[in-house]
């Protein structure tokens, strides 16, 4: 089986490249990968000997140096054991064409890329630089170099930044999946180390975290640090290392560190102190410790790795599912995508208006009970007062009153009573008008497929509106027609049917009428005939109103209501197509995020796939 470091050293590349730095971005909530891969964490106080033991370990000066925070963003060191002979090199993963050689431009990068995302203010940021050894001296490994814990914050520094470095130290650590190297000096009280005191916090019982114990070599005469080393003054699971790293006059002179390296090996076999320990001591032994751990951490953890991939992928394909896919470029799909987005809105229109989706029902409720009510609540009865009566009467006799009945006078009291039907005939139209447009509303918002499109969903309720506004202007004068048909042409058979006015007197000649046409009684009766001709005609308008606004907008509105928007969408060019399917933004970068994961997953698990076959 190929050196598993090596796989999650890739996987680990993808992360970085695709946007996965761990941690939980409540904003985005997206799985994260990162976190489930095992690492190591350089943690330490400030001046503890961190970026020295790194060095030491890969054996080359390359970590920038100065004082105050240098180490700002997290370093993610990947080594990579070459065959011997082979010249050494690094690779930034944001540079991934050029090959440094010359290991103190290495050191200018890192202080670079630091500088192009944090600016030149001193801050601190959880994007991690990715740096790359390739050399026959290193063993694989992958250790990340965490800013230093700090008491305080230099000039120039706000003073939230001890606690931002302490928080991203923590996001790292506190992951059950990170190996802890804890490094303390020697020369200081085990009891105040900065690593010690964090990886006790997360990580109690010692089971992952490895100490490391620096400036041996600076400790005051006469003292040792075997009650550190041999854990008695702090147990953890795994063996305490001793270090020997270059002091500041071994840098300042320049001394190589594969020198440096062999140095610290005769420091440890010549002690009297530590002599029977030092065949674990030392920098190499540290590398070799933490790679064997590190790759038996990453083969027990592969198979749950690889569950953890595979749910998140369907729960990822899922997701992507419920956002749709993304839209083809070319005008013809577009076209075809915006007909079939506007053919399942019309669905689920029609369904609303013939049943199976509530809403339909309402315009019934318009003609049974708005309509009904609205005729019942005319004015009639004051307009036909035996007043009104008399005054319409005289004023259509004129000079002469009438002599047997008052013709015009009927005439003229008949059509300005029809007029009052014009109001509940409008009123139905506009009433029936307003629940199609809710209607519309109602069922572009249950279209699922057009919710990732506001743009089109404007434009469609737009042109929704706008027929219906035509089909109500249809309606209103289908309907007013109507009321104005029943004034132009009034039913004769009605009026011969009357009974004639007989004569109260009782000569016995019912043919011979000889009313008193000035009585009351008289123009009562002429109020009363006119009423119940009203009567008849109401009964007559509240069959056919329903049936005009049906035929003018109800059925319309299902026959017809996008016509004239298809055919302005199929004169648009790709551009606006392109435009009309405009998404949401945030879905947009949700599908975006969501892809780019699921590339990472994916890739991650076909490197996997490739490891386990070839095992
Ligand atoms: N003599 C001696 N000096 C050491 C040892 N380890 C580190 N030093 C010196 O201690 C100083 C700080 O070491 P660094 O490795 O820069 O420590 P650091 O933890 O990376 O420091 P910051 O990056 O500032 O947080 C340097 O001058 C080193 O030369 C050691 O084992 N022996």
């Amino acid at each position: 089986m190929e050196n598993v470091i090596v796989l999650v050293n890739r996987i680990q590349r993808a992360c970085t490249v695709l946007g996965d730095h761990g941690g939980g971005d409540a904003t985005t909530s997206l799985p994260t990968l990162w976190e489930s891969l095992p690492s190591v964490a350089v943690v330490g106080g400030q001046s503890s000997g961190k970026s020295s033991v790194l060095e030491s370990i890969v054996g080359r000066d390359f970590l920038p140096r100065g004082s105050g925070i240098v180490t700002r963003r997290p370093l993610v060191l990947q080594l990579h054991k070459t065959e011997d002979g082979v010249q050494e090199y690094a690779e930034f993963l944001h540079m991934p064409k050029r090959r440094f050689t010359d290991f103190a431009l290495v050191r200018k990068e890192i202080q670079d890329e630091t500088d192009r995302l944090t600016g030149k203010t001193k801050q601190i940021s959880p994007v991690p630089i990715h740096l790359s050894i390739y050399s026959p001296h290193v063993v694989n490994l992958t250790l990340i170099d965490l800013p230093g814990l700090t008491k305080v914050a230099v000039e120039g520094q706000p003073e939230s930044i001890v606690q931002d470095i302490e928080n991203m130290v923590r996001s790292y650590v506190d992951k059950p999946n990170c190996i802890i190297l804890a490094i303390s000096p020697a020369n200081q009280d085990i009891a105040t180390s900065d690593a010690i005191k964090l990886a006790r916090d997360v990580d109690p019982t010692g089971e992952r975290t490895f100490g490391v114990l620096t400036k041996l070599d600076l400790m005051d005469k006469g003292t040792n640090a075997l009650d550190v080393l041999e854990g008695r003054s702090y147990r953890l699971q795994h063996p305490w290392v001793g270090i020997v790293n270059r002091s500041q006059a071994d840098i300042n002179k320049n001394i190589d560190m594969i020198i440096a390296r062999r140095k610290e090996q005769e420091f440890f076999a010549s002690s009297p102190e530590y002599s029977h320990l030092s065949s674990r001591m030392g920098s190499e032994y540290l590398a070799k410790l933490l790679s064997q751990h590190l790759e038996a951490v990453i083969r027990a953890r592969i198979p749950s790795i690889t569950s953890l991939i595979n749910k998140t992928i369907d729960e990822l394909e899922s997701e992507m599912d419920h956002i749709g896919r993304p839209i083809a470029s070319d005008a013809g799909a577009q076209l075809y995508l915006v007909l079939e987005l506007c053919r399942a809105f019309e669905k689920i229109f029609r369904e609303h208006l013939d049943g199976g989706r509530p809403g339909g029902d309402r315009i019934y409720g318009v003609f049974d009970n708005q309509l009904p009510s609205a005729l019942r609540k005319l004015p009639f009865d004051r307009y036909l007062s035996l007043q009104n009566v008399k005054r319409v009467i005289s004023e259509a006799d004129g000079y002469q009153p009438h002599l047997i009945a008052p013709e015009q006078g009927y005439r003229r009291l008949i059509e300005s009573a029809l007029n009052y039907f014009r109001g509940p005939a409008e009123a139905s139209v506009d009433a029936v008008h307003y629940v199609l447009k809710e209607l519309v509303r109602k069922s572009i918002g249950e279209t699922q497929e057009l919710k990732r499109f506001p743009t089109l969903q404007a434009e469609l309720a737009a042109a929704c509106f706008h027929a219906l506004e035509r089909f109500r202007e249809d309606g209103r004068k289908t309907s007013v027609r109507l009321v104005d048909m029943e004034s132009a042409y009034l039913t004769v058979e009605f009026f011969r049917k009357l009974p004639q006015e007989v004569d109260k007197t009782g000569t016995g000649n019912p043919s011979t009428p000889s009313v008193d046409r000035y009585a009351d009684v008289h123009f009562r009766r002429i109020a009363s005939n006119v009423s119940s001709y009203i009567g008849m005609v109401s009964d007559t308008l509240k069959n056919t109103i329903p049936k005009a606004v049906v035929h003018c907008q109800v059925r319309e509105a299902k026959r017809s209501l996008l016509n004239y928007f298809y055919t302005q969408v199929g004169r648009k060019d790709a551009k606006q197509l392109a435009q009309l399917l405009d998404e949401d933004p945030a879905l947009m970068e949700r599908r975006q995020q969501c892809f780019k994961r699921l590339e990472l997953y994916k890739s991650a698990r076909n490197e996997i796939d490739a490891v386990s076959w070839s095992r």
